[in-house]
């Protein structure tokens, strides 16, 4: 398959810090010899230094959206998949927008579904599913090309375990269908009958078991070994048309031993070679 994989190097505004160390550690991780050992044909692409000089946290990560938008169609143009490696979960409305997709499954420890109304922490990356669907930042992601927010009865959030109370609060307005990994087989039929035609996959890797896998400094208890997430996203993949893959939020500082990367090359081989048969 040809494949597009976009580095988009930040957290929190900031080029290579933290959780932007993540797409480069996966590459230097050995992604892309493990991706041509299995057949695909793969372009990589780094976004660079994108935003204002003085690293605004905000202005930072839609600017980060504008760039990983430009390449996620970029990409399409030429026939290639778009696999996004991100550090922010924000980045997730950029490749929505360059994939004209109407639906997204979201892996993810979090909700992520705070609006500056309900954050207490003033961390955009808890924003950034509440900003796919619409619900915040309007302006903002408006400006990003092509983006159309994604309805909420079109969401499917995977293994969210670790909720801010307002977050729960919204969630019991919303008709966000929510799963654990065993279940995403039946929520992909209600996908489906919502209207899904273009998903796109979203993965916080801190969506894992901590005790299995820490993909960050998130460590709430639950949430599924590595061979479970990877037998969920065959699952949607058989089931569902997806277009784009953003894989999120690995620091490499909490995986000393190097597991993450061979890993998250094993999640998609596997994947890619569902989507190729399905
Ligand atoms: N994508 C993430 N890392 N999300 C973590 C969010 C944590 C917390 N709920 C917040 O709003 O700040």
């Amino acid at each position: 398959m040809k494949l597009s994989i976009i580095l988009a190097p930040y957290d929190s505004g900031h080029f290579h810090g933290g959780c932007g160390q993540g797409p480069d550690a996966l590459i230097s991780g050995g992604l892309v010899e493990a991706m041509t050992l299995a057949g695909h044909d793969i372009a990589v692409k780094d976004i660079g230094k994108v935003g204002d000089a003085q690293e605004r946290e905000i202005a930072t990560g839609f600017a980060v959206c504008n760039a990983v938008a430009a390449e996620v169609q970029a990409a399409r143009d030429n026939g290639r998949v778009p696999i996004v490696l991100a550090g922010n979960c924000l980045t997730s409305a950029g490749a929505v927008a360059g994939e004209d997709a109407d639906a997204i499954v979201w892996a993810d420890q979090h909700g992520d579904l705070n609006t500056p109304e309900t954050s207490i922490y003033g961390f955009l990356d808890g924003m950034a599913l509440a900003t796919v669907l619409g619900l915040c930042w309007r302006p903002m992601a408006s400006a990003i090309p092509g983006f159309h927010a994604i309805d909420p009865s079109c969401c499917v959030l995977v293994d969210a375990r670790d909720l801010d109370p307002a977050e729960t609060e919204l969630l019991a307005t919303l008709p966000v269908i929510r799963t654990e990994c065993p279940g995403v087989a039946k929520a992909a039929e209600r996908l489906i009958a919502a209207g899904a035609k273009r998903t796109h996959l979203h993965l916080d890797l801190d969506v894992h078991d901590p005790e299995e896998l820490q993909a960050n400094r998130y460590a709430h208890p639950g949430g599924p070994a590595p061979a479970e997430l990877r037998q969920a996203v065959c699952d949607l993949a058989r089931l569902l048309p997806v277009v784009g893959i953003t894989i999120s939020a690995y620091d490499p500082a909490f995986d000393a031993r190097g597991d993450v990367p061979p890993l998250v090359g094993q999640l998609l081989t596997d994947l890619l070679a569902t989507v190729e048969r399905s």
